[in-house]
């Protein structure tokens, strides 16, 4: 059973983010009770014991970052996700949108500042590519030319080519290419936050990777604010910039960088999630590479040395264990250069990208 802690203990206060400066979305004291028998508000310290979908979940997503939320089936991600926009009400709580409190504002509104991206993608079967991709800024009353334009520019960015695929049909497109419109629709009235459940979900392996390639190189370039639900550990790790993992209840096991939660799972839920799965495997199943060191510092002196030919897991390790949080890399005798967080994050996401998904460590 996963580990739960009373709210009003000193490590969930710590890990909620609620008093993140820059936050975007802020849940504070969010409670989901879908049992309409359930009493509708509870006091923080009135905690329910179970039947909850939802029981006193805070924390932040920042400006510009990719959040990723995980955690086992059931345990709410769904459900908190669909609170931030409305589409399901939270039992008692707040949740604020740049400052604001969504429940003060009009869904519909709401809507069109914040992209959705579903699996199931609900494409308008009876509308064009373009025009799904053109819903939302026509909706915002962007006059013809310019809604065309922009539409072109977002299937470009998603790898679809305006020319061929605008006047399609959602039927006469594959999974993965709906999937691509999908993203391409919730990006195009340029929402400043993007709340995605399992958006690559259909996707095949190959395409999967490509596809999120392709929308980490646009939540870049657009430099959206992403909160995205996904069963898959390896893809949270792959895009996220901090990495929520709840379990049942949607409680706070750990809110971290992904590689923290890898390297440091806060609790044995944790562990459970990411432990014995494939990303800790990976560790061991390549190095770093010289090109990603930083130049060495007189600070690094005195850092722990590790061969440029050790594993990942090796130079996580010592890093743990590094004052200084920096080792420095040896070839053949020589410093090489320093390594640390970043550097290691860096040669991690490297190995998950040159891993086939169903290779050797699946
Ligand atoms: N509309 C609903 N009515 C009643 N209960 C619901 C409803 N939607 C979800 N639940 C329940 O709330 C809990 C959380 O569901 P949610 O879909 O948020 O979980 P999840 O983590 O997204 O799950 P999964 O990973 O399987 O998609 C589950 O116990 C689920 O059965």
């Amino acid at each position: 059973m996963a580990a739960t802690h009373a709210p009003d203990a000193p490590r969930d206060r710590a890990r909620t983010a609620g008093d993140d400066d820059g936050a975007v979305i802020r849940f504070d004291h969010v409670h989901k009770a879908y049992d309409e028998s359930a009493p509708a508000r509870r006091g923080r310290d009135d905690r329910p014991a179970t039947g909850a979908a939802v029981d006193d979940l805070s924390f932040s997503v920042r400006r510009g970052e990719l959040l990723a939320v995980v955690g086992p089936s059931g345990c709410g991600k769904s459900t908190t996700l669909r609170m931030a926009n409305r589409l399901v009400e939270p039992t008692s709580g707040r949740i604020f949108l740049d400052g604001e409190d969504v429940t003060q504002v009009d869904p519909v509104a709401l809507r069109r500042r914040i992209g959705y991206v579903i699996q199931e993608v609900g494409l308008f079967p009876h509308r064009t590519v373009g025009q799904n991709v053109g819903t939302v800024p026509r909706l915002l009353g962007w006059d013809r030319a310019r809604t065309t334009a922009r539409t072109a520019e977002l299937l470009g960015l998603v790898g679809l080519d305006p020319a061929r695929y605008a006047r399609r049909y959602p039927h006469q497109l594959s999974g993965g290419e709906r999937q691509r419109v999908g993203v391409a629709r919730a990006l195009a009235g340029g929402p400043p936050v993007l709340l995605m459940d399992e958006p690559f979900g259909a996707v095949d392996p190959v395409g999967r990777r490509r596809l999120q390639n392709e929308f980490l190189r646009v939540h870049r370039e657009l430099g959206t604010t992403v909160m995205l639900v996904t069963h898959d550990v390896d893809e949270a790790v792959r895009l996220a910039d901090r990495v929520l993992v709840l379990s049942r209840g949607a409680h706070v096991e750990q809110l971290a960088g992904p590689l923290e939660v890898v390297a440091r799972p806060a609790s044995p839920a944790v562990a459970d999630l990411v432990g014995g799965g494939r990303t800790t495997r990976l560790l061991g199943l390549g190095g770093l590479d010289r090109r990603d060191l930083w130049p060495l510092t007189a600070a690094d002196a005195d850092a722990p040395r590790v061969p440029l030919t050790a594993d990942l897991g090796e130079v996580l390790a010592e890093l743990v264990g590094a004052p200084a949080g920096r080792v420095v890399l040896t070839d053949g005798g020589r410093d090489a250069g320093a390594a640390d967080a970043t550097v290691l994050l860096t040669g991690l996401r490297r190995l998950v990208d040159h891993t086939p998904r169903d290779g050797a460590v699946a």
